[in-house]
């Protein structure tokens, strides 16, 4: 709230007007609470996302979620506003630490479970690669990526038909986690990855997915040196508290996200509390396990909307590393949709929607 302040304070000082853009360069964070500010000041100025991480370059600068975060629960005080054009040079992705791109792989790895099995086993298979930040193979990722999560906005821009919600797996788990652990302390895409174990393991004891499935989540995860386990220290009681907020509870009923398969996520209220309950405290018991180190890549994408009807525009500029990663070259990638989300089509791009 005080960052929020000191940048509404700046937009008075400087006499920014409507005509005025924000740019947001950096992270998650910074992404976020720019959108946010850029919602509210004047009722609403244009912003630019200049995602300087890969996590937001996967997922948050892309689709037009803004907040901040409320000590009793992520993101609580936020708005649905599009950022006028995203933008990533991929030399700024060079300076991240092993962590950061570990974070943002588990949100690569996300859409591979939640709506593209092909692309899972993608990941699988090239998990060293983007551990090791190979270029092309951080780049397919990239791409990959934003074209799964534009799909999914498209049909579902404000969260409100539940198709979006699919993009909050491991999320329930992984914000209590966050918030329980202060803000920061485990990076978001950490906290979605032992998230998102759990909420395998939940859809395991309901029946949807086997044992087998649950560990080739665990291990591709464990692979990129992510946690699959939350904290020793977080009781039962933690998580029920801060799941309570989730954005996902509906008239006092949590919602969940959970693997039907992989390649399918669904949004259900339907599973017995016991179950849940279950969930977590298999976790408590569970043997910690973590795993060991990373690295970084390339690209750019637009979510715009137009002032008539429903457009998306998309545009995906990536810069590729060449083999020395001395030379950079760019190439353009423009989606664009205009009315129905089903036509939403990348114009010069691999044509692989999201089931
Ligand atoms: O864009 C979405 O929708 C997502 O759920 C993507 C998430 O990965 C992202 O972390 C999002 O900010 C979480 O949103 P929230 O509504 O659960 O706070």
């Amino acid at each position: 709230m005080e960052s929020l302040n000191t940048i509404i304070d700046i937009c008075m000082q400087k006499r920014l007007d409507r005509k005025s853009t924000l740019f947001a360069l950096g992270g998650g964070v910074i992404g976020d609470l720019t959108g946010f500010a850029a919602s509210i000041f004047a009722r609403g100025v244009p912003y630019v996302q200049v995602p300087t991480t890969l996590l937001a370059v996967v997922d948050s600068a892309v689709g037009g979620k803004t907040g901040i975060n409320h000590p009793l629960g992520k993101n609580m005080v936020g708005s649905f506003y599009q950022p006028h054009a995203v933008i990533v040079d991929a030399s700024t992705l060079k300076t991240l630490d092993t962590r950061q791109i570990a974070a943002g792989i588990a949100e690569i790895i996300k859409y591979g479970l939640i709506c593209d099995e092909e692309f899972f086993a993608w990941c699988e298979a090239n998990i060293a690669g983007l551990v090791a930040r190979d270029p092309t193979t951080l780049q397919y990722a990239m791409e990959r990526s934003c074209q799964c999560k534009a799909t999914v906005v498209a049909m579902d821009e404000r969260e409100s038909s539940g198709v979006r919600a699919i993009l909050n797996l491991g999320h329930t788990f992984g914000h209590a986690i966050e918030a329980a652990m202060g803000y920061g302390t485990w990076l978001h895409g950490e906290a979605v990855a032992a998230g998102m174990v759990m909420a395998a393991e939940m859809s395991r004891r309901l029946g949807y997915i086997d044992d087998t499935t649950v560990r080739r989540i665990e291990a591709v995860l464990c692979a990129a040196a992510l946690p699959v386990r939350p904290p020793p220290s977080m009781q039962v009681e933690t998580f029920l508290t801060y799941m309570a907020t989730d954005k996902k509870v509906e008239r006092g009923v949590l919602r969940l996200v959970l693997l039907e398969r992989i390649g399918k996520a669904i949004v259900t209220a339907n599973y017995d509390r016991q179950t849940l309950l279950d969930t977590i405290q298999y976790f408590r018991q569970a043997l910690p396990r973590t795993a060991g180190k990373l690295r970084e890549a390339s690209c750019a994408l637009t979510p715009e909307r137009f002032r008539k009807g429903w457009f998306i525009k998309v545009m995906l500029i990536g810069a590729i590393l060449d083999k020395e990663n001395r030379e950079r070259g760019a190439r353009m990638l423009t989606y664009q949709s205009s009315g129905h989300p089903s036509r939403f089509q990348p114009t010069n791009a691999r044509q692989q929607p999201c089931a």
